[in-house]
């Protein structure tokens, strides 16, 4: 049976959808990572937040994972490079809890605007300190906006009701999308020399962690407010203390800290932080969009092999997966054949659709047809890691999709160039979902792949075809189906023999010694 691990604190909606899709859902939360490496062998799919690292050192772990889900945006609690090379696919829920952070950011700011939590304090402990929390406008006040995709975006329209010009930082955000959303797009040290707030939005990246430290606080404008929902690695928690120390920064909001849970922090004690415990997505709105897409997700994926919003891997839409299947057998079966019969250094390699297959999405049948290829020369390959491998190999992969009209209705065509030779093999479907291989090094046959199967290039000369069916029968191979064909009389010539068991390197040696036979192989499907 197929069985998910929940090991953060979901809304129970996603362990109701596992179940309610024959999935057996264990919700086990606050595992330590010893705890979670020694159980995670048992399961197909592991489900997260934040809380939960999903380390290198547990994926090793986790033999029969295939796909781990974070209920959320952020995904540096997930080793991406080390899941991909397992074959494991990672995904994320994008837009569930967006506007519930925003919020969340927005709410933060005014925090800061109005004091309003140590204002709070004071009240509740009878002082009426009206004139100490005197605060700031933010009408009028600009809002510097650091990362402007999702939650950045809805933050910029909250602030225009606010009556704030916004201007973002945003190296990806297109001069239309700016246009769009009526944000002055500035360069980093502008935003910093002009706002008089600060909302950071990135994902945290080697190109984002630290990104406001002192150098960066140096540039801002005297009594900046800044807001923290992303990640506390963005920012030098030092740097940021001295900062509210010196009063180069008036206020500072953080829902996230470099180190989580923040049971302790340097910054903690300052009548100017204000401190949220990573709330950000905490809604009951945000907990229930994500729990229930981040299951219906990996759900699908593991039940029909559709993908939406995998960071490791191209997308299949649940309309595409049963549509996909048939051609991703015969990527599979093209990639299979021609890894078999690669030995020396694969240089390249050139998928081509014509047909019906142009019109799909041909991204995961290359991937299938590259982790093909690639399985019978490396342990543990498969649709998620073998373009990484490929890639990493600088084994050159094209792929081309003819509008052509074509011999047949749908065709997937796939060139292999090695240091030695360029060998190409094709298929189609048959009624629409049975693989067939219709074409071997440009001599058209018709063949359907066996589990076994014997295949064997020779001279079209007579007497081949009865020599090699009597070598099989003295031998007890027994015959399921035989396929021939030839470039053209007394030429080039192939078979592909479907035997019942893989034939041994003994027959093959003496198949290989049948006058006119120039090569024999057993290939396995
Ligand atoms: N506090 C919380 O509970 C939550 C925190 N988050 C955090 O918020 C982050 C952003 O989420 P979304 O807006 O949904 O992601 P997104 O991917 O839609 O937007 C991120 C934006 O950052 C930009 N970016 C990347 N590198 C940058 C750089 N060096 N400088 C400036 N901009 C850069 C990207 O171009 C992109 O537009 C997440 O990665 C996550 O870490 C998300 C949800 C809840
Ligand atoms: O979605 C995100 O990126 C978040 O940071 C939310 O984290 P959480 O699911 O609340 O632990």
């Amino acid at each position: 049976m197929t069985r998910v691990l929940i090991a953060d604190d979901l809304s129970p909606r996603a362990a109701e959808i596992f179940r309610e899709r024959g999935i057996e859902a264990d919700v086990k939360v606050g595992l330590s990572p010893a705890e979670l490496e020694s159980i995670i062998a048992g399961y197909d799919g592991l489900a997260v937040r934040s809380a939960t690292k999903a380390t290198a050192k547990i994926i090793a772990a986790a033999t029969r994972l295939k796909v781990i889900g974070r209920a959320g945006i952020g995904v540096d609690n997930v080793d991406i490079p080390a899941a991909t090379q397992r074959g494991i696919v990672v995904m994320n829920t994008p837009h569930g809890n967006s506007v519930t952070t925003a919020e969340h950011a927005i709410a933060m700011m005014f925090a800061l605007a109005r004091q309003i939590p140590a204002a709070d304090l004071s009240t509740q402990a009878g002082k009426w300190e009206k004139s100490r929390f005197v605060g700031v406008e933010l009408m009028g006040k600009v809002l510097g906006i650091v990362g402007c995709g999702n939650i950045g975006s809805i933050v910029a329209d909250r602030a225009q009701g606010l009556k704030m010009k916004v201007i973002a930082f945003d190296p990806y955000l297109s001069d239309d999308r700016a246009k769009d959303l009526n944000v002055e797009k500035v360069s980093l040290d502008q935003l910093f020399a002009r706002a008089d707030f600060i909302t950071l939005h990135t994902p945290l990246t080697d190109g984002t962690r630290h990104m406001i430290n002192a150098g960066a606080i140096a540039k801002m404008k005297p009594g900046v407010r800044i807001i923290n929902c992303a990640r506390g690695e963005l920012v030098v928690e030092e740097d940021l203390k001295a900062a509210l120390a010196s009063g180069q920064v008036a206020g500072l909001a953080l829902d996230v800290f470099a180190v989580e849970p923040a049971k302790s922090n340097l910054l903690f004690g300052s009548d100017k932080l204000v401190a949220t415990p990573h709330l950000g997505a905490s809604t009951a709105e945000a907990q229930e969009k994500v729990a229930l897409q981040v299951a219906e997700q990996m759900a699908d994926f593991l039940l029909t092999g559709a993908v939406t919003n995998a960071l490791n891997m191209p997308s299949v839409t649940a309309e595409e997966a049963p549509r996909l299947r048939p051609y991703m057998a015969l990527a599979q079966q093209l990639g299979s054949f021609a890894g078999q019969m690669t030995h020396s250094g694969l240089k390249a390699v050139k998928i081509e659709y014509e047909g019906h297959a142009a019109e799909l999405n041909t991204r995961p049948l290359t991937a299938v047809a590259l982790a093909g290829l690639l399985g019978p020369l490396l342990d543990s390959v498969n649709m998620v890691n073998a373009p990484v491998i490929a890639r990493e190999r600088n084994i050159e992969v094209s792929e081309i999709k003819h509008s052509r009209p074509s011999d047949y209705q749908t065709l997937i065509r796939l060139t292999v160039t090695t240091d030695r030779q360029s060998r190409d093999v094709a298929g189609t479907l048959f009624g629409g979902d049975k693989p067939r291989l219709v074409q071997i090094k440009g001599i058209a046959v018709e063949a359907e792949l066996g589990h076994h199967m014997l295949y064997v290039t020779n001279r079209d000369k007579p007497g081949f075809i009865g020599r090699l069916g009597t070598l099989l029968g003295a031998e007890g191979v027994n015959i399921a189906t035989f396929h021939l064909g030839r470039s053209g009389p007394g030429e080039d010539a192939i078979a592909l023999i479907e035997v019942d068991e893989r034939l041994d390197d003994a027959l093959l040696a003496r198949i290989r010694q049948i006058p006119d036979v120039v090569q024999a192989t057993a290939l396995s499907f």
